[in-house]
């Protein structure tokens, strides 16, 4: 950072960027798990971090909040210094945690109204409560409310102050695909309004259909960050072919059939990478026609079965993939 700026002229210089992270570092005992997170988030823009189980997410995300002190690097929000402005910080954030424990016993709007009373300017409770879909349970108690619904209460409790920026922690982990939908729906109309968002996920189609840009996380380092199409592009291959081969299930993992399967798979046209998961081949190519009959041709000259045959486009957990050699799900 530039020492020499003022506080408003770094704030007007914030105009672009409205999270600006440098060289976060973050250790629990001797265990490392944020080391050097930097990037910058824009305003208006929703920002993912994605990564496995343990990449450091949630480490980050607290960092920026506020809500936990790096051993080095800075945080600077909207203009304010995490670490030294952190009452204008919480001003300006909404902060959506992880596993919000709300009060059981309260009702929905009684929740709502004592959270507001917290901030000197909060917004009107009815359209925030239609906003979350949650006008009909307004009286119900927070104990009688589904997943989805304490999801989505935990999203209006950080909007209450009219924050510009939001924060959500994998806002949609352990919901069904219906009430994942729907907050995938409120987090577009939340950007729609020129809210800035940063979220955490390891749902990659999450961060695909979400983000305009999605920082890739793996063990406490930024790994990519890019648009997701851009991620999926750099991988230089678009489509993958997938399949499986049951004459070689439960061979060594060596074994000279093994061995001579992959060279074959390695050989077929226009692939121009192979990865095994499991039980499953994968060839990634630009060319998916040529590779498809060409592999289909390779199979049949050399009596190499395939079973459930499938095609598709490359995605996010490919690029992680291709990446760490991990899959997102393994952290
Ligand atoms: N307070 C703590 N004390 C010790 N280790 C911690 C603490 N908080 C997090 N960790 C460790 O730091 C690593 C990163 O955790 P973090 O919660 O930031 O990851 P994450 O990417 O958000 O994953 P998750 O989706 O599981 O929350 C993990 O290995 C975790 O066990």
């Amino acid at each position: 950072m530039n020492d020499a700026l003022s506080g408003n002229e770094r704030r007007q210089n914030d105009q672009a960027a409205v999270i600006r992270v440098e060289g976060l570092v973050k250790r629990y005992g001797a265990f490392t798990a944020a080391s050097g997170i930097s990037f910058e988030v824009r305003r208006g823009e929703v920002f993912g971090l994605l990564g496995p189980n343990g990449a450091g997410k949630t480490t980050t995300l607290e960092m920026i909040e506020g809500l936990r002190r790096p051993d080095s690097g800075t945080v600077i929000v909207a203009g304010y210094d995490t670490q030294t402005e952190l009452k204008k910080v919480k001003m300006v954030i909404g902060v959506q945690l992880q596993s919000t424990s709300l009060f059981d016993q309260l009702k929905v709007q009684e929740i709502i109204r004592m959270y507001a009373s917290f901030y000197p300017n909060s917004v009107p409770i009815r359209p925030l409560l239609q906003d979350m879909i949650l006008e009909e349970k307004k009286n119900d108690r927070v104990k009688h409310l589904s997943g989805g619904q304490r999801q989505r209460l935990a999203i209006a409790l950080a909007l209450v102050n009219d924050p510009q920026i939001i924060f959500l922690d994998e806002p949609t982990t352990g919901l069904d695909p219906g009430a994942r939908r729907t907050l995938w729906d409120i987090i577009a109309k939340l950007k729609a309004r020129g809210k800035t968002i940063m979220l955490s996920t390891h749902y990659m189609d999450e961060a695909h259909y979400l983000c305009d840009r999605v920082c890739l996380m793996d063990r406490g380092r930024v790994i990519a960050l890019d648009t997701p199409d851009h991620l999926v592009r750099n991988m230089r291959s678009d489509s993958a072919v997938e399949f499986r081969l049951p004459s070689l299930e439960g061979a060594p993992e060596n074994s000279p059939e093994k061995e001579q399967a992959l060279r074959l798979l390695q050989s077929v046209s226009g692939v121009k990478q192979l990865e095994v998961r499991g039980e499953w081949y994968v060839l990634y190519t630009d060319r998916m026609q040529e590779t498809l009959t060409n592999w289909i041709e390779t199979a049949r000259e050399n009596s190499l079965a395939f079973a459930d045959l499938r095609t598709r486009s490359a995605t996010l957990e490919d690029v992680f993939l291709h990446m760490t050699g991990r899959s997102l799900r393994e952290g």
